[in-house]
Order: C-alpha cells, then sequence, then structure tokens
C-alpha cells in the first residue's frame, strides 16, 4: 500500500470511463467494502434521470450517508467544473463530519482533465488532492473494437477529404480517459478469453504510460486499499496527461445526443428487453438506463443497456407517493434517429 497522503488535504478519487463500462458498479463495490472511511460521493451524470445517483443512494451504505451524495445531474462536469462542481465539493467539505474521501464519478462523456484541472486552482489544492485518477475500461467493447477508428469509413472520408481528422469520437473520449488515468480497471473481465483478454492488456499497455496499472476486474471488484489511498497528486503533473482537447477551452458534446422516453407500464419485462436490444443494435444505441413500472408489480425494475448487451432486475419497491413511471434514457452518436427509436419502442 503507498504511503497515506499527508497533511489535511481530503483526497479525492475521480472515476472516469466511457458510457456503460462499470464506474458505479465498481463505486458501490468499494462503497460496500469502504474498510471504514467516511466517503462522499459526486456524481454526473449524461441524461437527466438520475440512474447512478439511485442505483448509489438506494444500496444505503453506511460508509457514504444520503447527505454525502451529490448528483450534479445536468449538463457535463468537466465543461461547469466552476459553476457546479466547486461548489458541490466545497460543500461537502463544510459538514460537520468532514469525509475522509471523496469519490467523484464522471460521467461516460467527461473528459477528466478538465477536472484534474480544477484541483490546481490555489483556494482547492490548499484543501484538496486529486489521489488517483480511476479510468474503467469496458474490456469486451474494447476486444469489439468500440473505440477504434473504422478503417473503411476513414478510408472513404480521405477519399472525400485528404486533411479530415479521422479519430472518431468515441476513441476520443475514451483515450483521453485513459490518457490521464493512474490506474486503469479492465472491467467485465468475464466476458473475454484468455487470449482476448491478453490482446486488450497488450493494446492498452501500449497506449499509457508504463507507470500506469492495468488490473482486471469482474463487477468493478477491487480492493478499495488498491482504489483509495494511490496519493498520485494528479493537480501536479497535468503535463504528463496528454488530451486530444489541449488546445481548446471545454469542448462540447455536439458528438454524442441523449434523451429521455416514458414508457407507459411494462407487462413483460423480458420481452421489453429483447426490444430494447434490438432497438439498440438497428440503430447503433450506445448505453440505455432506467426504471420501468412493471404491472402488478411492488418493485421497480432497472435495465441497464450497454450496446446491445442488457441486464434487468428490479432493484426496490416504489415507495408511497412516488411516481410510478418507465423512463428510459438513450444516449447515441450525434444523429440518432430518436423518432424511429420511440416509434419502434411504442408499437
Ligand atoms: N458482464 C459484466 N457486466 C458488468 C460488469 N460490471 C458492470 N457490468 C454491467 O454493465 C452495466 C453498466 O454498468 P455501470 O456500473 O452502470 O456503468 P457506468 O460506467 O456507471 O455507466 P454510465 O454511468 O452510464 O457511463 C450494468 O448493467 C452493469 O451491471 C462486469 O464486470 N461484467
Amino acid at each position: 500500500m503507498t504511503a497515506p497522503v499527508p497533511m489535511t488535504k481530503v483526497p479525492v478519487t475521480i472515476v472516469t470511463g466511457f458510457l456503460g463500462a462499470g464506474k458505479t458498479t465498481l463505486i458501490r463495490h468499494v462503497l460496500e467494502n469502504a474498510g471504514g472511511r467516511r466517503l462522499a460521493l459526486v456524481i454526473n451524470e449524461f441524461g437527466d434521470v438520475g440512474v447512478d445517483g439511485e442505483i448509489l443512494r438506494s444500496c444505503g451504505i453506511e460508509s457514504c450517508p444520503e447527505e454525502n451524495i451529490v448528483e450534479l445531474a445536468n449538463g457535463c462536469l468537466c465543461c461547469t467544473v466552476a459553476d457546479d462542481f466547486i461548489p458541490a465539493i466545497e460543500a461537502l467539505l463544510a459538514h460537520e463530519k468532514r469525509p475522509d474521501h471523496i469519490i467523484v464519478e464522471t460521467s461516460g462523456l467527461a473528459l477528466p482533465k478538465p477536472l484534474v484541472k480544477a484541483f490546481d486552482w490555489p483556494p482547492i489544492r490548499s484543501r484538496l488532492t486529486v489521489d488517483g485518477v480511476i479510468a474503467v475500461v469496458d474490456g469486451a467493447a474494447v476486444a469489439a473494437g468500440r473505440f477504434a477508428d473504422d478503417p473503411d469509413e476513414v478510408l472513404a472520408q480521405r477519399a472525400e477529404d485528404t486533411a479530415v481528422d479521422h479519430d472518431n469520437p468515441l476513441e476520443e473520449v475514451y483515450e483521453d480517459q485513459l490518457l490521464c488515468a493512474d490506474l486503469v480497471i479492465l472491467n467485465k473481465a468475464d466476458l473475454l478469453d484468455e487470449a482476448e483478454l491478453a490482446r486488450v492488456t497488450a493494446e492498452i499497455t501500449g497506449a499509457i504510460p508504463s507507470a500506469v496499472k492495468i488490473v482486471p476486474t469482474r463487477e468493478g471488484k477491487i480492493d478499495a486499499d488498491l482504489l483509495l489511498g494511490m496519493a498520485a497528486a494528479a493537480e501536479d503533473d497535468l503535463a504528463q496527461r496528454p488530451s486530444h482537447h489541449d488546445a481548446e477551452e471545454g469542448h462540447d458534446h455536439d458528438d454524442f445526443d441523449s434523451f429521455v422516453l416514458e414508457l407507459g407500464p411494462v407487462a413483460d419485462p423480458a420481452a421489453l428487453v429483447a426490444r430494447l436490444a434490438a432497438v439498440a443494435e438497428q440503430h447503433d444505441v450506445l448505453r440505455m438506463k432506467g426504471f420501468m413500472d412493471v404491472a402488478g408489480k411492488p418493485m421497480r425494475l432497472l435495465v441497464q443497456g450497454v450496446g446491445t448487451r442488457f441486464r434487468h432486475h428490479f432493484d426496490r419497491a416504489w415507495t408511497a407517493g412516488e411516481p410510478r413511471r418507465s423512463r428510459l434514457v438513450v444516449i447515441g452518436e450525434k444523429g440518432i434517429d430518436r423518432a424511429a427509436i420511440e416509434a419502434a419502442l411504442a408499437a
């Protein structure tokens, strides 16, 4: 184990990783195995249903009481650092019982570097330090080439315009997240065979500095002592963390689109998920998630899709007075056909 952070600075761990990589799953595991630490969470999500906050709050874990969970549901943390993030983190520090450690879950589309930069501002760096940037990677998505340039597309673009920037937006976000990391969590190892795991590990190793370790995990299960207490002080070596967006002030999310669908009561969860998976496949949806109202059931159904891979389970009972709704966040690349998706799911 590395030495604890000296002084009284509160350590902050930034958990980054593309849509659906397993950030919330990992954080939940850390909360459940916090080893007596008093934790606080800042959660930022793309799409305004606040699913991640709900998942983490609903586990009612002692290490992280509700008042220590702050959700910044709208917008992107990396673009609203001064307006939203700093005040949120200051509010956590002002609590009577100051947290021992703060964990920040960025949205899957956020670039971590602007966030780390915020910790270099004098009023912030005197009180907080970035203990480590953790990049969670969806091993199965990397193995499937999700973040690699499509060679045919590059050739087609080149034919039209020799000066075209052939990076695809997924690859850009993914690389920015990897290149900012102090530790890479290669999650969803259960979906890879040994050869694939070796290939993906080698691919990532080739892209990151040699000092950065890669740890394979299933369901984000990693020892909290490994994750918390890295003492990386990431705010001190920003220059070592290159980004595709170094020349810009912030970035926009024009490359991605998200919307929320109201689906009405669900009769058959398995049939719904089969339809969602078909729609995700047909329309190249990156992420779907939400809570569903299943007719006749006292529990709400949590549905999660990453690409075409879906999971669903009843997570808790609807509470008295809580509106029973079926709301689904859908995220895709720019141009995703909302009308067609809506029509397919309304049918
Ligand atoms: N097979 C498999 N599925 C996993 C693993 N870890 C997480 N998942 C599933 O992947 C889906 C997404 O997990 P999350 O933890 O919500 O991912 P996230 O990175 O927080 O997602 P966003 O916040 O939307 O970017 C869920 O259905 C998880 O149950 C894993 O190790 N193996």
